[in-house]
């Protein structure tokens, strides 16, 4: 006989956007239990942006070492300590989940359950076989997992995830990375920096998570100089060969290759951890990928006291969105029934490659889809936004670092002037986005954005240029101007 609970919220998965909804649902003196299946530590920190950030930070300084010569400095012979990198990397890595797991520790043990959840009618969650929870309102957090093709299964060890290369002790001499998307460009090139031999294959032609095609082409040029990548690869075959795989395919010349690496990384996508939770028992409302509708502003289901938060939905899986889709879940959940639309930043994600990669507001295929829907301030052309650019090979700080490399692309609305988003390929684009992410936050005029003060000289010279030349394109003021050398070189 299972054991009975009854509570206010039941929140499933402790993650990132599940430890948020207990915060701000347990802050209303609500009944709440947060329901984890293990391990404890959230993705983030145990097998996502903390470990990724940490190996890119090896080969970050492994690329500088590189670098020192163009700048007349012999540093001597680079050696990389495969295994003091991925030390460095998982004793950090340990630190992070650490400090998750404290702050779980702190939850009093009445509001905790171990197992995993699953519904077993539209209040009513089982835990493992051991705990039948009642809820008035509940909270899916299940986070989201790794997806292949199923066949690649037969090459046992030597196919990985990313939770995998995390557990490396050593680094390997070569992988077939498949998937240069976020994971794959980050994982790919910090493998290649740190000496592995990469070979990067991707599926109809996409990179990262541009949809600008002038900076994808742009960036696809830039990374194809460094290592192999083909990102509409034509593999014939892939086997194991004892500890090996095997990869035959045809190269973008259409010259029949045939490669043997150590590892095959799957970094082919993600898909959200909601096809083992019952829903079948529930009417709830689906996708066509099979995973919840939900309100972005509320985070509730069709099912009024059922929640989703995080990379369990089918919106941006990243850490910030999981913070707040988490926060405004549990504070609905409960509240509920008196439900309240949350509050929801600007959308902003960074990609850290080198140059680093950086959407900022709307996307250009999301505002080419409003064009093409006849959306608001729409000019005779068809287009309701204009688009201004710069290049930053030829800009003054970059230049300086020897990291003039990277193209910046600004969307502003047509009539009102008002800045709509950005995707770039750029030198400290993790600032030039928050920068731009803020001002698109607060509304603002591209003139607006123009009258903020810009330092000499630094790489936001470069965005001042992007700016100017959309300001000029949605004509409400006045042309780029040529290049100003007694101002300073920065442009
Ligand atoms: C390699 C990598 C790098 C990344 N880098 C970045 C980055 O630099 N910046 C960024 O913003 N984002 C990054 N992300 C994305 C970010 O990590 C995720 O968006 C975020 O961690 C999602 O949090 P979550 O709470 O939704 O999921 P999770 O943290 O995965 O939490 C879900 C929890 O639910 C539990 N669970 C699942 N099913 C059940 C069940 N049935 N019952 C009970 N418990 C269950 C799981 O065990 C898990 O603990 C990265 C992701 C990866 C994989
Ligand atoms: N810096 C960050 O913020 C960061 C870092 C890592 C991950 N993330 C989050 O994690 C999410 C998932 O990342 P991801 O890289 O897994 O997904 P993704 O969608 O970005 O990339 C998957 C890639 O795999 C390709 N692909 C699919 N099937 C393939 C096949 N059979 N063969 C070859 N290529 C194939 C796709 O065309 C795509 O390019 C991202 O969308 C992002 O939100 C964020």
């Amino acid at each position: 006989m299972s054991k009975q609970l009854q509570v206010d919220v039941a929140i499933i998965g402790s993650g990132t956007a599940g430890l948020a909804a207990w915060r701000t649902a347990s802050k209303q003196g609500k009944k709440v239990l947060l329901i984890e299946s293990g391990p404890l530590g959230t993705t983030c920190a145990r097998v996502g942006c903390m470990p990724s950030k940490l190996l890119i930070a090896a080969a970050d300084s492994a690329h500088a070492v590189r670098q020192a010569t163009g700048f007349g400095v012999q540093p001597g012979k680079l050696t990389i300590d495969g295994k003091a990198v991925m030390q460095r990397v998982k004793s950090e890595r340990d630190r992070f989940v650490s400090l998750v797991i404290d702050s779980i520790d702190s939850i009093p043990a009445e509001n905790k359950l171990s197992g995993c959840a699953r519904f077993v009618d539209t209040n009513t969650l089982m835990v493992d076989e051991h705990t039948q929870v009642t809820a008035t309102s509940i909270v899916i957090a299940t986070g989201s997992r790794a997806t292949y093709p199923n066949d690649w299964q037969q090459l046992g060890d030597r196919l990985v995830i990313n939770d995998d290369v995390f557990a490396w002790d050593d680094l390997p001499k070569s992988v077939a990375l498949f998937g240069p998307g976020v994971i794959g460009l980050e994982l790919g090139q910090a493998l290649h920096r740190l000496g592995v031999k990469v070979w990067m294959l991707g599926r109809g032609g996409k990179l990262g998570p541009f949809t600008d095609e002038k900076v994808m082409d742009y960036a696809q040029t830039l990374f194809s100089a460094e290592f192999y990548l083909d990102t509409d690869a034509k593999v014939q075959r892939m086997h194991r060969v004892g500890e090996q795989v095997e990869i035959e395919f045809t190269d973008p010349e259409g010259v029949n290759e045939a490669i043997l690496v150590d590892y095959v990384i799957a970094a082919t996508g993600r898909r959200p951890n909601v096809d083992k939770l019952g829903l079948e028992a529930l009417d709830l409302a689906l996708d066509e990928k099979g995973t919840p509708v939900v309100d972005a502003h509320t985070m509730q289901t069709s099912m009024a006291h059922i929640f989703l938060a995080g990379d369990a939905s089918n919106l941006l899986p990243l850490l910030h969105e999981a913070n707040d889709q988490g926060r405004i879940a549990g504070d609905n959940a409960a509240r509920f029934p008196q439900v309240l639309p949350g509050f929801r930043h600007s959308t902003l994600s960074i990609v850290f490659t080198s140059p680093q990669i950086a959407m900022v507001g709307e996307s250009y295929q999301a505002l080419e889809l409003r064009s093409q829907q006849g959306g608001q301030h729409s000019s005779e052309s068809g287009t309701c936004f204009a688009v201004g650019e710069a290049s930053f090979e030829d800009q003054g700080r970059s230049r300086v670092m020897r990291r003039n490399q990277g193209l910046l692309r600004v969307y502003g609305e047509l009539v009102t002037g008002r800045f709509l988003g950005a995707e770039m390929i750029a030198p400290e684009a993790e600032h030039l986005a928050h920068l731009l992410a803020w001002a698109h936050q607060s509304e603002m005029t591209v003139a607006q954005m123009l009258t903020m003060p810009f330092y000499h000289p630094v790489v936001e010279e470069g965005l001042r240029t992007a700016l100017r030349d959309l300001n000029a394109n949605l004509k409400l003021g006045s042309a780029i101007e040529d290049r100003c050398m007694e101002c300073g070189v920065g442009d």
